[in-house]
């Protein structure tokens, strides 16, 4: 058979990919474009959809040229994508109405402490697994709906759609065919009721969301639609996989088994384990979500979700200017390791923090400074602070599943930093697995869309052709790390106590 291939589109929180892989799961080309954050008020980050949207096209029609190939050899496209962010746009004009509203943002933030005044927390993550925030879809497209004049007319009219990017994306290459997502995507959304698989009535009406804005909810994998005929080199090319990109990075693992767990450390750090066909319910403030939906069935995961991560040494370039690039972050803490036994702590909380606290009011904080720190220790307590945050996580997964972790698997930018895998192996005394090419998120949806469309006939047969570097734990480490840990808890236990108010 002539060699086919799969395009993955990885819209994520800062830049657009298109990959290109073929059937043995290798990457066989690529093509990106950054995505410029807009950033209006302080604590709000939007996006442009129109931009998001070029990007798309542009890169789809890159990858084809970078690789060489004739486009009619792609074979179907995977759409994985920022969660949560929440786009509403004119079915008739196809116009977004307003700049997308980003995961971090914070501008529904009272909406958000609304609700929880109104005692809906557990009601809330009864139905949808999730703990009211305003990183999730509902109170943005609340705060939308109350903010953009002329918004709740275009709705009652029923000419008003609401989408997370994949449903955008969709939607556009369709041309408007198409108004859908997948069950992963859904249940981010505050909206979605992961037990009932349904757009949940009671919480549409308490919100007061019209129910005939939300797109239809499919499995991840199967021909959502066509790429229109303008779009993708005058080609109907079947759509055939969606999913949210850090479910995705658990299916391009191949994390099937409960018990399975990643973390992908990109502009966050999500932390997702597997937990089959029955919903895990935490009482440690990870979010019961949906890893996946396939062939009928959904498998359920829990989630740690923390804001941020690599965000984190993107501020030391471009905020602090201390570093020139990401890259020789690892380098730099070693010195820091080096030369300086005290340790410096960086609690990262720049909007809020995420799992397992879920406290949106505390904002970052570093403690431990002394005259001799220099920005070699500050690199290092940045680095570490991504550790200590996916240690807070694994515990509460441990203490809710009662699950052992034999081995971590890790993916995303942050991912490819030595001192950082090192140190994690180390604090939570586990094996680190990275897979040599990071980009698990594509390869998820890549192998959802192949699914898709028979280009792999089921799970069992799907290639896994990555090399990993396993990072096994220094036992002479063991007690220091166990110091260092108290260290990070009182350090965000002070954060904690200098809470900004809410505006
Ligand atoms: N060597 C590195 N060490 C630490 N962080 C890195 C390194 N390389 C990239 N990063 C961080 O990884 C992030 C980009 O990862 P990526 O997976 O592309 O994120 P996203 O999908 O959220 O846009 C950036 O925040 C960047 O600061
Ligand atoms: O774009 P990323 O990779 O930072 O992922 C963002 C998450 O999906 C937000 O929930």
């Amino acid at each position: 058979m002539e060699q086919q291939y799969i395009l993955a589109l990885d819209q994520g929180t800062t830049s657009t990919r298109a990959i290109l892989f073929d059937h043995d799961g290798h990457k066989v080309a690529t093509a990106q474009k950054e995505l410029p954050q807009i950033f209006r008020q302080s604590g709000w980050i939007e996006h442009d959809a129109n931009v998001i949207w070029e990007h798309a096209r542009q890169v789809m029609a890159e990858v084809v040229i970078n690789a060489n190939i004739k486009p009619y050899k792609v074979a179907s496209i995977g759409i994985t994508n920022q969660r949560e962010t929440t786009v509403l746009w004119n079915r008739r004009t196809g116009e977004p109405i307003a700049d997308a509203v980003v995961w971090q943002s914070k501008q529904s933030d009272i909406f958000a402490n609304a609700l929880k005044e109104q005692g809906l927390t557990q009601k809330v993550y009864d139905k949808t697994g999730l703990w009211i925030d305003s990183y999730f879809s509902a109170t943005k497209i609340m705060w939308l709906l109350e903010n953009v004049p002329g918004a709740r007319e275009l709705a009652a009219e029923g000419d008003l759609l609401f989408g997370t990017i994949d449903t955008w994306l969709l939607w556009k290459l369709t041309n408007g065919a198409v108004h859908a997502t997948d069950y992963s995507n859904a249940s981010r959304t505050m909206l979605f009721n992961i037990h009932d698989l349904q757009w949940d009535e009671e919480l549409l009406a308490l919100f007061d969301i019209p129910a005939n804005i939300l797109p239809e909810v499919r499995d991840s994998s199967g021909i959502f639609g066509y790429t229109a005929e303008f779009v993708f080199f005058g080609l109907q090319v079947p759509i055939a996989g969606i999913a949210g990109d850090q479910q995705a990075a658990l299916f391009g693992h191949q994390a099937f088994k409960t018990g399975d767990v990643k973390n992908t450390f990109g502009t966050g750090s999500f932390i997702v384990m597997n937990t089959g066909e029955q919903p895990a319910i935490s009482t440690h403030g990870l979010l019961t979500t949906i890893g996946y939906g396939l062939d009928g069935k959904v498998t359920y995961a829990l989630e740690g979700s923390v804001f941020i991560a690599g965000a984190a040494i993107q501020w030391l370039r471009d905020g602090l200017q201390l570093i020139i690039n990401a890259q020789e972050t690892a380098e730099m803490a070693d010195r820091s390791r080096e030369n300086h036994p005290k340790r410096v702590y960086l609690v990262p909380a720049f909007t809020g923090l995420g799992a397992p606290y879920w406290d949106q009011n505390t904002r970052g904080a570093m403690f431990g400074l002394t005259r001799a720190t220099g920005r070699e220790d500050i690199v290092r307590a940045t680095l570490e602070s991504l550790a200590y945050q996916t240690k807070d996580v694994l515990d509460a997964m441990i203490s809710d599943t009662q699950l052992d972790i034999s081995t971590l698997v890790i993916d995303g930018g942050a991912a490819a930093n030595d001192y950082l895998q090192r140190f994690l192996a180390d604090l939570i005394a586990t094996p680190i697995s990275r897979p040599d090419q990071l980009e698990t998120t594509a390869l998820g949806v890549a192998y959802l869309a192949g699914l898709g469309v028979g280009y792999w006939d089921s799970v069992a047969t799907l290639p896994n052709s990555d090399e990993v570097t396993v990072e096994l734990p220094d036992e002479q480490h063991a007690e220091d790390m166990q110091v260092a840990y108290q260290g990070w808890q009182k350090a965000v236990e002070a954060a904690r106590m200098f809470p900004l108010d809410v505006e």
